[in-house]
């Protein structure tokens, strides 16, 4: 077998018995870091070496765990202090002993905090008194810092320099069995140095590197260092090798690691692919507020104000102030026909009615709000038939989130006004903006929805798993709506879930699977969709 000359010194160094760090494979193969890391990896890939990869963790001590190494721990010079003075005895001024324990600045609160905190003794009304038995030669964290300290003295100087003391199970670094000083070291003890800044913690991952069985078999049959190289090392061009090698030719065929560019997410694609379908078949967009005023979200639509889909349970509200502008006629209009009812035999609600909750603003739950706004003339002016007009929106509901249910998901909200449509207007759009995406046997089953009649919801057939499933509803809106927001004419609407939409198209099975923060990245980067 040939290969380039490092990784064949990784190889010559590597061992099948023993796990070689990085570092110490580059000192024996004698190269840098970087080329042998380099190296170990492409080996790697040939299968010839294996790499495991560990977290070690580290400790150092700060500068400020170093001084008291010397000077002893702040609450351990108070307590000597405090002995000295007699406060076993009985309770001595507290300035007294805090002056005799050459405390300073900062030193004497973090030594009256730990004082008490070590039950070395307790401090009352400025006095302060010691407990006689307790043992400060013993304080663990005294005598972890020490430990600490003198194993990091030990290891000064042999290699880097690096003050660093590292944790159980390491056995790089000179390699000599000496005993650990941080596994005597409790983890409750670290902690609390670690917080009390006396100590920073360092996690880092450690390589180590084998030979694999292909890796033994490799070396018994022999390497040879392939006579062209494939790269510049820091080596060669430190020696001046470079000058005098050959350079193998690009291979132009072989594999290379596969690269995954941005695409768009296959929910975009198909509200941008409705958004096409709709405007081809003579539709406008609408835009409004993500936030609005119940009024326009519900009161419109002839929702009783007591229906449950308004109670706390389903909707979003937001504490922000009532919407202010809202027409007067309108909202007498709308007041008229929840109380009353509209038209000759009309009969309303006869339920409570408050402009307060009509006011009051809510994430909308559907984007039928849209459809308010602008049949009511608001947004584009009073509109005379034919008019089309859809929307691809985001809405909120106060749901459980499940394979079919998302909180927030997007509506493709549209509507038609014209003179005598019927029920046969209505489906016939579903068959052919279904038909778009594929999809020729749209379900129709009846319906109630309080601002439509009749009311239809439609379902289509998952591809993967033939269940029928709910992808929208829709309906002929009703007096009690049109006629308050002053509209002569038929109106038919729909609101259809574009998730459920991107089910069918894509075989999800999960709703979660296409966005969210549980969205299937593998499966969003396999889906096509033919739009
Ligand atoms: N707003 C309805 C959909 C719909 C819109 C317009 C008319 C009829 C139904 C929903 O969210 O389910």
């Amino acid at each position: 077998m040939k290969l380039p000359e490092p990784q064949v010194a990784v190889l010559n160094a590597a061992s099948a018995t023993e796990e070689l760090s990085i570092d110490r494979l580059a000192e024996e193969a004698g190269l840098k870091p970087e080329t042998a890391t380099q190296a170990v990896f492409e080996l790697r890939d040939e299968r010839l070496l294996d790499v495991e990869e560990t977290e070690s963790v580290e400790y150092e001590l700060t500068e400020e765990g170093r001084a008291y190494v010397d000077a002893g721990l702040p609450e351990v010079r108070l307590y000597r202090a405090a002995i000295e003075a007699g406060a076993d005895e009985e309770p001595v001024q507290m300035g007294r002993v805090i002056g005799a324990a050459d405390l300073d600045g900062p030193e004497v609160d973090i030594a009256l905090a730990n004082f008490g905190r070590k039950g070395y003794g307790t401090i009352d009304s400025g006095e302060l008194a010691a407990d006689g038995d307790a043992d400060t030669e013993s304080d663990p964290e005294a005598v972890a810092l020490v430990a600490l300290a003198n194993a990091a003295n030990g290891d000064a100087g042999v290699d880097d320099g690096d003050a660093d003391v590292e944790d159980a199970g390491d056995a790089e670094n000179g390699g000599e069995s000496e005993t650990d000083p941080v596994a005597d070291v409790g983890d409750d003890v670290l902690d609390q140095l670690v917080s009390r800044n006396l100590l920073d913690r360092h996690e880092r991952t450690v390589r180590t590197v084998t030979l694999t069985d292909a890796g033994v078999t490799a070396l018994m049959e022999g390497v040879e260092t392939a006579e062209t190289v494939d790269r510049l090392t820091p080596e060669m061009l430190a020696s001046g090798e470079w000058q005098d090698v050959e350079f193998t030719e690009y291979n132009v065929e072989a594999d290379a690691p596969e690269v995954r560019g941005g695409k768009t997410h296959v929910l975009r694609q198909t509200a941008d692919r409705v958004k096409d379908v709709l405007v081809g078949m003579g539709f406008q967009e609408m835009d409004g507020p993500h936030a609005d005023a119940d009024f326009w979200i519900n009161d419109c639509l002839f929702m009783p104000q007591d229906h449950p889909a308004r109670t706390h349970w389903d909707r979003f509200a937001l504490d922000v102030p009532p919407i202010e502008d809202l027409p007067e006629d309108l909202v007498d209009n709308v007041e008229r026909a929840h109380r009353e009812g509209v038209g000759e035999d009309g009969d309303g609600y006869h339920s409570p009615w408050s402009e307060d909750f009509a006011r009051a603003i809510a994430l909308r739950g559907h984007t039928t709000s849209l459809s308010m706004r602008y049949l009511s003339g608001t947004q584009v002016g009073d509109l005379e038939p034919p008019q089309r007009y859809f929307s691809v929106e985001k809405v909120y509901r106060n749901d459980t989130l499940d394979a079919t249910h998302l909180l927030e998901f997007f509506q493709i909200e549209g509507w038609v006004m014209a003179e005598n449509l019927s029920v046969r207007d209505l489906m016939g759009t579903f068959v052919e903006f279904y038909e778009q995406f594929g999809i020729t046997d749209v379900q129709f089953k009846p319906h109630y929805n309080p601002y439509t009649e009749p009311s239809f919801e439609l379902f289509g057939r998952h591809p993967t798993t033939g269940e029928l499933i709910e992808i929208g509803n829709s309906g002929m809106f009703r007096d009690e709506v049109l006629e308050p927001l002053g509209v002569e004419h038929d109106v038919m609407a729909w609101g259809l879930a574009l998730e459920r939409l991107a089910m069918l198209t894509t075989g999800a099975e999960d709703i979660r699977d296409l966005h969210g923060t549980l969205a299937d990245l593998d499966f969003l980067r396999g889906a096509e969709v033919t739009y």
